[in-house]
């Protein structure tokens, strides 16, 4: 056993360690990165394919108020481009298919009038929610007892406005709405901003894009530490002792004052505490699932679907198994890559198939909503990052009915000095990698305070 000693040890090389260990690089602190896999990004992966195009298989946009990754963009000199935004959306409900331009798609006008209706009140009850302590809120128990899909069967009155909320919530929040705390909706709306804002490509969370893709700026972050990083070390035992820890790898052992944690919450089950965590740790955890995300390519010579006048994006029911469809082609068109997002039970039945059946389904799909020449494509490519062993699911751990008012924020307290980052740990953009940044320095600023003591 490699017996090493450092001051701080850092878990996980996603956006959120790498924050962390550029405040520690930058204040002159040692730290060694432990890595369980042999890449960088973690939730974030960049794919780069012969052909000379390259997918992001994980997180992938950026978008206003998202001010910490707009300022790493510059810092590390990694550009961006506006997201395909452009031509006549899809709506594809009950096997019918209409196109409409805007966010808000063509319904009958019973069902315009409730969707904007349920819309306004998301936004009004996510307004008052504290995002520091949303089970402080008058009506926490009520909401955190009830899930999403209790509030959107209630609000919406009619087939059509259902299965549009529901297809965007489902995109939004990652899983099926009768898996999620209806609190937590609230909470996770207020901490990006607000639901227009979740929604939106223009002035939205989906605004931008990483020329290169994401991995990139995970890597150009790095550049100044890559000596401290070490991949295929994922870490299996967390020891206290006197005078700070040891950190246990299946190769190495590494004695230092303080760790942060930077991994998704279920994979902390994985690491043996000595002594064990605190009991609102680990029953939390107990109700804390990662969301359900697989994202399905097919991808062409041109975006031809723009000559057509359409954008590529399209809302389905679970006619198909994509809640929606994005253009994700490069910035300059020189690939035509549509993106389908499959979410939650539409994810999990879909990936039961094998992938040349996943293929034929999209390209079912590609054909229906753009005609003949959606089957003529170059390439097929799925990812579905709950088959990851070091993420089990994106984009991010979902608190389940009564998980905020029975644990509160016991996932982000420090447990002496190991302090838990990951966009889990956010308050401001939880779930995203701004979140994950954020969280990561507010680890970092920790760390220091305690060196300061
Ligand atoms: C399909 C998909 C689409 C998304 N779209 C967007 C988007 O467009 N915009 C956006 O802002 N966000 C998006 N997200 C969410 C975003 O990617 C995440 O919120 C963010 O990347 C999380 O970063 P993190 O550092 O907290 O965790 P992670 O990225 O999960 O990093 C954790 C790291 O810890 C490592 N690890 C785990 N266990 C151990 C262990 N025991 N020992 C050592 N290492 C370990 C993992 O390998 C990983 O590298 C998306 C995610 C996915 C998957």
């Amino acid at each position: 056993m490699n017996i090493a000693s450092t001051e701080v040890v850092i878990v996980g090389a996603g956006f959120s360690g790498l924050a962390a260990a550029r405040i520690l690089k930058q204040s002159h602190i040692a730290f060694e990165i432990l890595e369980a896999r042999d890449r960088l990004g973690g939730r974030v992966y960049t794919k780069k394919f012969d052909q000379g195009y390259y997918l992001d298989f994980g997180g992938q946009w950026i978008g206003p108020t998202q001010d910490r990754m707009y300022a790493l963009c510059e810092e590390y000199g990694v550009s961006f481009y506006e997201t395909y935004n452009q031509g006549k959306n899809i709506l594809d409900l009950k096997g019918k298919i209409k196109t409409y331009s805007g966010v808000i798609p063509k319904l009958d006008l019973f069902s315009l009038l409730n969707l904007d209706w349920v819309i306004r009140k998301l936004e009004r009850l996510a307004k008052k929610i504290p995002m520091n302590s949303p089970w402080t809120h008058p009506k926490a128990q009520k909401w955190d007892h009830m899930t999403l899909e209790d509030f959107l069967k209630s609000e919406c009155k009619t087939n059509s406005s259902y299965a549009v909320l529901r297809a965007g919530c489902e995109t939004i929040f990652a899983c099926d709405p009768e898996e999620l705390s209806f609190l937590h909706a609230l909470f996770y709306i207020k901490s990006g901003t607000s639901l227009d804002c979740l929604i939106n490509i223009k002035n939205g969370a989906q605004q931008h894009r990483i020329q290169g893709g994401m991995q990139l700026l995970a890597e150009k972050i790095s550049e100044g530490f890559q000596e401290d990083i070490h991949f295929n070390s994922p870490v299996k035992q967390i020891l206290t002792r006197e005078n700070g820890y040891t950190v246990f790898t299946s190769e190495r052992e590494i004695i230092c004052k303080q760790v942060i944690i930077a991994i998704p919450p279920p994979l902390l089950k994985e690491i043996g505490f000595q002594p064990a965590l605190p009991q609102t740790k680990t029953g939390l955890l107990e109700n804390y699932p990662m969301g359900q995300v697989a994202k399905c390519f097919l991808i062409y010579e041109k975006p031809f679907w723009r000559t057509q006048g359409f954008s590529g994006q399209s809302v389905s029911d679970e006619n198909t198994p994509y809640q929606t469809l994005f253009d994700c082609s490069p910035s300059d068109g020189s690939k035509g890559i549509l993106m389908g997002f499959s979410i939650g039970s539409r994810a999990r039945n879909l990936f039961k198939l094998p992938k040349e059946e996943r293929e034929k389904t999209m390209r079912k799909v590609a054909n229906r909503y753009f005609g003949p020449m959606a089957d003529d494509y170059l390439n097929y490519e799925d990812f579905f990052m709950t088959d990851e062993t070091w993420s089990q699911g994106c984009y991010a751990a979902l608190m389940q009915p009564k998980a905020w008012t029975s644990f509160q924020d016991a996932y982000r307290n420090s447990v002496g000095n190991i302090h838990f980052a990951g966009t889990e740990a956010a308050t401001r953009w939880h779930g995203y990698i701004e979140g994950a940044v954020l969280a990561g320095e507010a680890a970092a600023e920790k760390v220091l305070q305690n060196l300061d003591s």
